[in-house]
């Protein structure tokens, strides 16, 4: 449980960020300069706000009104920086275990189970200059897991990375995320990022949080299109696979009454997926198509059709009882008479389908409350 309350100022930036979740990630989204550092230095004791409190699981390292405010030790805070900030003249060994040399308190965490959760076996008696940008980070992150820590903060640990790394590490992330058993403040601005391994998001635009809540519902919200960037606009859906065809390489996935086929997908079945499908790639037919190539057509109902003055509208359907989100202009909404109630078959391309997802073992871990911004 995280519970964030507090105004703060730096520079010209005046901070007013108020938000909480039940726990696993939690991820702070926003642009370059909306203030993301400063509000997890703030978490983190590095900086000290002006007002309102912190608290972490039932623990408050932040309260203004009753004068508590733990030092950056006594909150316990691991923190994973986009460089990995490893000692260079020590092993991966050696890095691992500095916490527990530096005179923190001995952690609860087995050294094993932190190298097998991520992949740091062949690694050990090797200096980090040696290692990838990737290896240096799962290092850097297994080092803070082992100072037990109450909370991880993660700052926007893959932003030094490039795409063939970035993919190396997101497995082990996913695994982290699922498996850490403490919360994790994930900070980026890549909504890719986001989507895969949060549960909760918070929006963070000009030093405000105008809005957080479960990953899903944030994605759908056709409002925040600003803040989450339209280009990239997209729903999750969450499945569980059901079976692998290897002849035609293609994965199925049951979203709760329909199913979605899935090139190429590294999963067996029974595993849980989330799926980001973006609304750039859904389209619409008022009557099922015949003949077509796209393997993935459902029926589904029109639950919203925004009202924008551009070209292009944003559709949310109802499909199984999750959201899709399907972007068109605004030209095909009239000539197809579309509406708010109508019955539709939307077309996902299969291709379109980000298809390395696993969902988190929490789905519902924000209280759903909102603060307007
Ligand atoms: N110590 C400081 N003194 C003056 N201004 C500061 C200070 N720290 C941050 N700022 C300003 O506050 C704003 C937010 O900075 P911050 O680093 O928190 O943003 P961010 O969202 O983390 O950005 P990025 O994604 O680029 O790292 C910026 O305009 C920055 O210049």
């Amino acid at each position: 449980m995280l519970d964030v309350d507090i105004t703060g100022r730096v520079g010209q930036l005046d901070l007013e960020a108020r938000f909480n979740s039940r726990g696993g990630v939690t991820s702070l989204f926003g642009q370059s300069g909306a203030g993301k550092t400063t509000l997890t230095n703030m978490i983190a004791g590095l900086i000290k706000p002006l007002s309102g409190h912190i608290t972490v699981n039932g623990t408050t390292l932040f309260d203004a009104n009753k004068s508590i405010n733990l030092s950056v030790q006594a909150r316990r805070i691991g923190h994973v920086f986009q460089d990995a900030r490893l000692f260079p003249h020590l092993s991966v060994a050696s890095n691992l275990t500095y916490a527990r040399w530096a005179g923190r308190r001995p952690g609860t965490r087995d050294m094993a189970e932190v190298v097998d959760l991520l992949g740091l076996a062949g690694l050990l008696e090797r200096k980090p200059g040696t290692l990838s940008g990737g290896e240096r980070q799962r290092v850097a992150i297994g080092r803070a897991l082992l100072s037990d820590p109450r909370l991880l903060i993660m700052d926007e640990p893959l932003a030094n990375l490039d795409q063939a790394r970035r993919n190396d590490i997101l497995p082990y992330l996913d695994r982290l995320c699922v498996e850490a058993g403490i919360p994790i403040l994930y900070v980026s601005h890549s909504i890719e990022e986001v989507a895969r391994l949060s549960n909760t998001l918070v929006i963070l635009s000009d030093g405000r949080t105008p809005a957080f809540g479960p990953v899903a519902d944030m994605l759908a919200r056709t409002d925040l299109g600003r803040a989450t960037g339209r280009h990239e606009a997209s729903a999750l859906l969450e499945g569980t696979v059901t079976r692998c065809d290897p002849d035609w390489g293609l994965t199925d996935v049951d979203i709760g009454g329909a199913t979605l086929q899935i090139p190429d997908m590294a999963a067996v079945p029974g595993d849980a997926v989330r799926l980001r499908i973006r609304a750039r790639d859904v389209a619409l037919a008022v009557k099922p198509p015949e003949g077509l190539s796209i393997r993935n057509a459902f029926a589904a109902t029109i639950r919203s059709i925004s009202s924008e003055s551009g070209p292009y509208a944003e559709i949310l359907c109802s499909v199984s009882g999750q959201v899709l989100r399907a972007r068109i202009t605004r030209a095909s909404v009239a000539d197809l008479d579309l509406h708010t109630g109508k019955d539709v078959t939307v077309l996902i391309k299969s291709v379109a389908i980000d298809r390395r997802q696993r969902a988190p073992a929490l789905s519902d871990t924000a209280t759903g409350e909102e603060f307007a911004g």
